[in-house]
């Protein structure tokens, strides 16, 4: 009986021989590379799970944190065949006990595993270059997959938790996806269009010399689904969400740090910016109300950013001159895919700075519900189709759906409450919105009256008002006057 160490080395030297006259070549992927996990092990792992699950006999099954869903992987010393571009190639996972630890400065696990790639030697060039980009690519699209989505917040303000980060974590379970969201068909898809062509833009940013990263501004009234869209958009892409409390953050080197530890493929949203940003206090230091004496005052803050800190101190002195640079200055391109969503209900009350063209790349304006959108609500939440519904009651509902201004949420409250007779939850919808569209009519017709009063009052009295334009002339003369 030959001793292992023997057996091992005269293995050894057999395998160099006939290596020299083989066709194929093998390449080995090992768990650990020295002490460090090595990223491609995992990621070929992951690859070959799509394959063995429909393939193999004998599967490992794993179950990630986090994860809704089961992985299946190779078992020890099992093979597996894959294409790529035509070529065949061979995976063995091969598991093998490790010998006795030396001193490590990390434990190291009592096996050792690894993968096998074998590989003609003809096809040696297109494996390397393409293949293995193509494992880590799919591998990460599994990742994601797999792994439920997760809400962040930054509740506890600025402040490190054990770990170093300044956000806490919940699972991300919204339901909410574009198929539920009613809104007007055509504007869905330029919006899930747009949403892909950045998710699969990498090439054209790079190209393009611009930072991987998108804005949106959604804005309308409460209850159209602004909301609903940002989870819709992260559905979509599987993205996490950061949900940022800009009251929560007290200057603009905090919001910094928060952004820093905010990882890629994600969506960071400040909710109600109108509200979380204290907007007349910016414009307190400046001369002149336009935009551009604004931008102008926040300008050494904008070259502190460089040198880190600015004007920061202590207590909530959040400024846009911040914020914008969170979302778009030097430091927005720290990480990459990222998108930033703001919402509002009153796009009137942002700084211009914050809406000027190429900030936010895309304005979303969220509608009262129109007649598609209508439909579309119709259809989830009762299953009623356009075919469904009588003709004489879609005229009717067209006729008033978009008199009545009534938003996405006020009219799926209404459907949820007769969910179970679609007939009766159709009739009262009419019937509210009838009456909604007649309300808004006759508040309408008092509002021009009321105008109308007033202008015929103003035209009464022309020589008042000149009066008072002419006594108003004489202060500012005798003002001027008394400067000089
Ligand atoms: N466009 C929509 N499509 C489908 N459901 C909607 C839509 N808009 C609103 N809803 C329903 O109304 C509820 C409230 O919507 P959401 O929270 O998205 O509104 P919002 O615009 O964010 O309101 P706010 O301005 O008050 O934050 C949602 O739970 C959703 O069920
Ligand atoms: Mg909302």
């Amino acid at each position: 009986v030959f001793p292992p160490e023997l057996r091992f080395a005269s293995l050894k030297f057999f395998y160099r021989i006939l290596q020299c006259f083989s066709t194929h070549c093998y390449f080995d992927i090992t768990e650990i590379d020295g002490v460090n996990t090595n990223e491609l092990y995992n990621s070929v792992q992951l690859y070959l799970s799509s394959h063995v699950s429909v393939t193999g006999t004998r599967l490992s099954l794993t179950r990630a944190l986090n994860s809704s869903a089961f992985t299946f992987g190779l078992s020890n010393n099992d093979t597996i065949t894959d294409t790529f571009n035509g070529v065949n190639v061979q995976w063995e996972h091969i598991v093998t006990q490790r010998q006795a630890q030396t001193f490590s400065w990390r434990p190291l696990p009592d096996e050792k595993r690894g993968f096998t790639l074998r590989i003609k030697k003809n096809d040696k060039t297109l494996i390397l270059n393409n293949y293995l980009d193509y494992i880590m690519e799919k591998a990460n699209e599994i990742r994601r997959k797999n792994q439920d989505r997760l809400l962040y917040t930054n509740s506890r303000g600025g402040s490190l938790d054990s770990r170093g980060h300044p956000w806490e974590s919940v699972p991300f379970k919204h339901p909410s996806t574009f198929d539920t969201l009613a809104m007007d068909p055509e504007k869905k898809k330029e919006i899930m269009e747009d949403l892909e062509d950045f998710a699969n833009g990498q090439g054209f940013y790079q190209k393009t010399g611009r930072a991987w990263k998108r804005g949106y501004l959604l804005y309308g009234p409460p209850g159209t689904g602004k909301s609903s869209m940002i989870a819709a958009m992260a559905n979509y892409l599987g993205y996490d969400i950061y949900d940022l409390e800009l009251t929560e953050v007290h200057n603009n080197s905090e919001l910094r740090k928060l952004l820093m530890k905010t990882s890629s493929k994600s969506i960071i949203v400040i909710e109600d910016i109108d509200c979380s940003i204290n907007l007349t206090n910016r414009n307190k230091n400046k001369p002149t109300s336009d935009s551009r004496g604004y931008y102008d005052s926040g300008a050494p803050e904008m070259r502190g950013v460089g040198g880190g800190g600015g004007e920061d101190g202590g207590g909530n002195s959040i400024t846009l001159s911040g914020l914008l640079n969170f979302t778009d200055g030097l430091w927005s391109c720290c990480g990459s895919e990222r998108i930033f969503v703001f919402t509002t209900n009153h796009i009137e009350k942002l700084d211009p700075a914050l809406l000027r063209s190429g900030r936010m790349d895309m304005h979303i304006f969220m509608n009262y519900c129109s007649l598609p959108s209508l439909k579309i609500l119709l259809k989830n939440y009762l299953g009623c189709d356009e075919s469904n519904l009588d003709d004489s009651v879609l005229k009717e509902l067209e006729e008033v759906a978009e008199a009545a201004m009534m938003t996405p949420a006020d009219i799926s409250e209404v459907l949820i409450k007769n969910r179970r007779k679609k007939e009766k939850a159709v009739i009262e919808l009419l019937e509210i919105l009838k009456a909604r569209a007649q309300r808004n009519q006759k508040n309408d017709e008092q509002v021009e009256e009321e105008e109308h009063e007033k202008r015929a009052l103003d035209n009464d009295n022309p020589k008042q008002e000149s009066e008072i334009m002419n006594n108003c002339k004489e202060r500012e003369e005798e003002e001027e006057e008394k400067i000089k």
